[in-house]
């Protein structure tokens, strides 16, 4: 996959929601591991922060980087689960205009091969405006596996989000 748009390459935000990682009492390493794996395919990664587990610093900074910066795609990660302060589903789809539930089930659906923990998340995709959203698990591993598994749909996604008029059907 290149990731590219005529020749352009896509560009994304990677936003970290942890509250011991904004507190700095943990080395947020779910954020660089999307990072590196995103430009390995091609992307640009031109944001990152890390916020706590708080609806409306996540709101803000989606809703920043998704109308203000014109993101391509923003990749959360952390916040998904069933803790007391796990908002991030909540809060991405307070902004988001349209949900894309199949990448959801497609994450969830996947990663249930490698562990029954993987029900837990209560992930989200979504769009809002031109920006593709996706929320990842917390852990290193849970991010990158679901990322793994929507990775070779991302171009084809952001292009058809963004206007692409071409028919995309196989004889
Ligand atoms: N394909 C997979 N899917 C899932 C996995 C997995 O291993 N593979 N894990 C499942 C589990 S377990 C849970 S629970 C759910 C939901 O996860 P959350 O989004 O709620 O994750 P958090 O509670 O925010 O974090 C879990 C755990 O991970 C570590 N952590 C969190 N943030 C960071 C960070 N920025 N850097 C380093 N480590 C981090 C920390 O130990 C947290 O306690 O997802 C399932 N899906
Ligand atoms: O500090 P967080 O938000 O990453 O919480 P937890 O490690 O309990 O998931």
């Amino acid at each position: 996959m290149k990731a590219t748009k005529s020749s352009i390459k896509l560009r994304a935000g990677i936003l970290t929601v942890s509250d011991r990682s904004s507190q700095g009492l943990r080395e947020d390493t779910s954020g660089p591991e999307l990072e590196q794996i995103l430009r390995s395919r091609g992307f640009q990664t031109e944001w990152t922060a890390v916020v706590p587990d708080e609806e409306k610093s996540i709101q803000e900074m989606l809703v920043t980087w998704a109308d203000q910066y014109q993101a391509d795609l923003i990749l959360t990660t952390g916040g998904t689960g069933l803790s007391p302060r796990d908002v991030t589903p909540e809060a991405t789809s307070a902004i988001c205009h349209r949900l894309v539930p199949g990448m959801a089930e497609a994450m969830r659906a996947e990663s249930l091969k490698k562990t029954p923990h993987a029900m837990i998340s209560r992930a989200v995709a979504g769009v809002r405006g031109r920006t593709l959203i996706i929320n990842l698990p917390g852990s290193p591993r849970g991010a990158r596996e679901n990322l793994e598994v929507v990775l070779p749909a991302l171009e084809h996604a952001i292009s058809k989000l963004q206007g692409d008029p071409s028919e995309c059907a196989t004889p």
